[in-house]
């Protein structure tokens, strides 16, 4: 599959291929480690050549598809002594290291040299090293093309190939040592433990087995009770462990019936169970990548844990067993369903049936049931049960909340929290506070001052958006696929009018208690006060991703976009809704400026759902940009969170950022933020795939549109948009040496990328199609803006994108790197115009 016509391996192959076939080939041993010429970066003696001295490097050919002989281990240990110079493993743009380095090309035998620069490119050679270590291969014959590929091609299949088998999980013998590490548990008992369902024999033994076969684990086996109340869930927050999952009957190779785990994603890092809506998005973002199989384990996993917890679970580790999460299950069983091979209709249908029965369990028993529901405006409210302060968070985590109780009763922190848990000490200010975060826990927006203090009161905008989607959903399922046959699980027969009844009943009060005609914004209702909220979140979004609002609605809030619409994507809320930050009142991860994949996603299939593609385009990019950025300046990361006007993952904000923390490679990413980039690629056309890989700036990008779009908006409307582009700017600017705005666009050798790219549309091609709009005349205007910096090596260069031949570098300086170009070049980058 990775073979081209002349039967050797694509430079671009999985490592996994790349390293283990062709010429990196175990058995292809000639070619990589009986050359005697230097091998290893940028020395003169090594190992290799006998004490021989190699004559001086000279330089191979440019333009031509290169190919360097490595010695794995020395280069390695070069590259991190020369380019790390902050010690973490990675080659990032914090480093200072002179960023470049010397290789041996494979066809002089090492003897030729080519010098590899910049960030980038000695990164993924890093990266590149380590993988090859991971196959045993001590030299490798590697090519330049894979060091300097397209970014977003390269992420891609990291994603694909690498991070979703880095994520995955499987409850049983063989996956249960990695299942069972929680970095969370700050209990004093870290012994592995599983937690099986009260009527679930079969599965009981089958892990007393496993625990008796591999003694080694050390694995507690235990049984919930039938009731599962918060007594019992605090009483074991002091033996926290996993919760067991859907399982297969199998035969195993001596044909004994066995069970085996129905494998799904876990988020990354800390978080290494099974999320309740995390899982959604991965599940979008696997069946991107066509792991249906995956995508449908997680369905079923869900299925489960309504019929054994009661509920899609918060995470599948026994300290979240009261709480829920954000429901998506009817929208993920459709999208699993029409994937499935329609060779198979009936059985496909009879899956269908089931999980849906579940998600109808799930809306009645979880969702519109008290003390969920609210009676008076029948909207729903996330408020889970629970007892005490949530075991799960940072050490100090509450400890501004508790200081005050603490010191009332002459206790420290700890010995208050002890005795506020075991119910000795009495606050019912502080059991307020809990039943607040615990639902705050439950909408997944952990935590924002959107919610503090308030969210068990609250109807929320997304929670009312998600059951609207379960409504229709139900309704459509039964009328087109389910030839109107449902039961739920008493045997009661579903109708679609009922279902459809159900629906517009919510929208009228969708409309009524959460609509703000004023404001073009849906915002939350306090069932309490009896009041709408001000905090303008971007879930408003939601309503349309759920096809709740009406196209005048969506229109509007196409029109409010302004408010969340930063240079990397949306933002969860607005500054002025967050409000002052101060010592006393720090920043909230689910506040600006943070900007998260699951609210970019809904957001994108929202604009789509109203045939506004080309914002979601524009969105998509933006966020996109985000990543690839990061991707490319710092050593591969694929963090859980940005910053979004600050377009940084390096954030000081509560539990730090997941997916940062690796040596050499990333082997994981972030569950959500893997499937933000594969489900955006498909919003983006290939122009602006294009753009991406060449990191181009999302600002000058769509410079024109936001004009045009901005036009359309009222004299203060536009006050406040320019201001916020305005801040965006300013607060980019901050974090870039030397006050340069332009450097925050990274470096990129855009010949290699142009050269990479596949079935490229000449330059007036693109400019015809782009986002549809097909005024290809270029302002003034746009080249005051784009002066490329020349001062700054790891500055970049904003390449022409439209297909422009890049210039033509002096062939006199026969020492120079072909991407000295773009340090040296004046080219300015083209942006399309829209009409006015
Ligand atoms: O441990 C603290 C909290 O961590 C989780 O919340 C965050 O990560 C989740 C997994 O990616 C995500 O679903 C959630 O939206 C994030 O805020 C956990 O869900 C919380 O319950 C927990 O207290």
């Amino acid at each position: 599959m990775f073979e081209n016509r002349r039967g050797s391996i694509e430079p671009t192959a999985p490592a996994s291929t790349y390293y283990t076939t062709g010429r990196n080939s175990p058995r292809n041993r000639a070619s990589t480690n009986t050359r005697s010429g230097s091998i290893s970066a940028g020395r003169r003696h090594n190992g290799l050549n006998n004490g021989t001295i190699p004559r001086r490097a000279s330089y191979e050919d440019k333009g031509k598809h290169r190919r360097f002989l490595i010695d794995v281990e020395s280069t390695l240990a070069h590259i991190l002594e020369q380019e790390d110079t902050d010690g973490d493993f990675q080659i990032t743009i914090n480093d200072l290291g002179p960023k470049t380095l010397s290789l041996g090309t494979a066809d002089s035998g090492g003897y030729k040299r080519f010098q590899i620069r910049g960030n980038y490119m000695l990164s993924n050679l890093l990266q590149e090293l380590a993988m090859a270590k991971d196959f045993g291969r001590k030299y490798v014959v590697l090519d330049e093309d894979r060091l300097n590929e397209n970014p977003v091609n390269r992420l891609s299949r990291m994603i694909h190939h690498i991070f979703w088998n880095g994520l995955t999980r499987c409850i049983d013998g063989d996956g249960l040592e990695v299942i069972c590490s929680d970095p969370k548990n700050r209990s004093n008992d870290v012994a592995p433990r599983i937690y099986v369902p009260y009527d679930e024999h079969e599965i009981y033994d089958y892990y007393q087995n496993v625990a008796k076969e591999k003694s080694h684990l050390n694995l507690d086996v235990q049984y919930l009770p039938k009731d599962i109340t918060p007594e019992y869930v605090k009483s074991i927050n002091d033996k926290p462990g996993i919760l067991a999952l859907a399982m297969n009957k199998v035969k195993d190779k001596n044909g004994n019936t066995t069970f085996k785990g129905v494998p799904f994603v876990v988020p990354g890092g800390r978080f290494n169970e099974m999320y309740g809506w995390d899982s959604y998005f991965e599940s979008l973002g696997l069946m991107a990548d066509g792991y249906i199989d995956l995508a449908r384990g997680m369905a079923e996993n869900f299925a489960y844990e309504i019929k054994h917890y009661g509920k899609i679970l918060n995470a599948n580790r026994s300290y979240y067993l009261s709480r829920s999460q954000p429901p998506f299950l009817t929208d993920l069983a459709i999208k699993i369903y029409e994937k499935l091979n329609p060779a198979t209709e009936e059985e496909n249908k009879a899956w269908l049936r089931e999980i849906l029965k579940s998600a109808i369990k799930e809306y009645h028993t979880v969702w519109m049931s008290e003390p969920r529901l609210d009676k008076k405006t029948m909207l729903s409210r996330y408020r889970p049960e629970g007892l005490g302060i949530p075991p799960e968070t940072e050490a100090s985590h509450f400890d501004h909340i508790i200081n005050k109780f603490a010191q009332k009763h002459g206790l420290t922190i700890p010995e208050f929290n002890e005795k506020y848990n075991d119910g000795v000490i009495k606050e019912p200010e502080l059991d307020e506070y809990f039943l607040h975060d615990r639902a705050v826990r439950e909408s997944g927006h952990d935590t924002t001052y959107r919610f503090e203090g308030v969210c068990a009161n609250l109807a929320t905008v997304d929670l009312n958006a998600l059951l609207y989607k379960y409504e229709t959903d139900i309704a459509d399922c039964i009328r087109d696929f389910l030839d109107d046959d449902l039961e739920d699980f008493d045997g009661n027969k579903q109708s679609a009018s009922e279902w459809s009844e159900r629906a517009s009943r919510r929208r009228e009060r969708v409309n009524k208690y959460l609509w703000n005609e004023e404001e073009n914004l849906y915002f939350d209702y306090d069932t309490v006060k009896e009041k709408m909220t001000t905090y303008e979140s971007a879930t408003a979004y939601w309503m349309m991703w759920a096809g709740c609002a009406s196209a005048d609605q969506a229109s509007r809030l196409a029109k409010s976009l302004y408010k969340f619409e930063v240079r990397g994507g949306l933002v969860s809320g607005t500054e002025r809704s967050r409000g002052h930050i101060t010592l006393d009142r720090p920043n909230r991860q689910w506040d600006f400026p943070f900007g998260w994949a699951p609210h970019q996603i809904m957001a994108w299939q929202g604009f789509e759902n109203y045939g506004m593609s080309d914002i979601a385009s524009r969105l998509a990019y933006r966020f996109l940009y985000t990543i690839t950025k990061s991707f490319v300046d710092f050593n591969g990361v694929v963090p859980e969170k940005f910053d979004v006007v600050n377009l940084s993952h390096q954030v000081q904000v509560e539990y730090g950022n997941v997916g940062v923390d690796f040596k050499f490679v990333p082997r994981e990413g972030f569950g959500w933020m893997n499937a933000s980039f594969q489900v955006g690629l498909t919003h983006l056309k290939v122009n602006a795939r294009r753009a991406l890989g060449t990191c181009t700036d999302p600002d000058l990008l769509f410079k024109k549109m936001l004009e045009y779009e901005n036009s359309k908006l009222s004299a203060s409307e536009q006050q406040e948009a320019m201001l916020r582009r305005r801040m965006s700017t300013i607060a980019a600017r901050r974090i870039t040496r030397g006050g340069d705005d332009r450097s925050v666009v990274t470096k990129i050798n855009t010949d290699d990328i142009m050269r990479q790219s596949v079935a490229v549309p000449k330059s007036s091609e693109i400019l015809d199609t782009f986002f549809s709009m097909a005024d290809d005349s270029f302002g003034n205007e746009d080249a005051k803006l784009v002066p490329i910096p020349n001062t700054d090596v790891d500055a970049l260069q904003v390449p022409s994108l439209f297909g422009e031949p890049l210039p033509e570098i002096s062939t006199t300086e026969s020492e120079k790197d072909p991407q000295d170009a773009y340090t040296e070049s004046t080219e300015t980058l083209q942006v399309p115009s829209f009409p006015k």
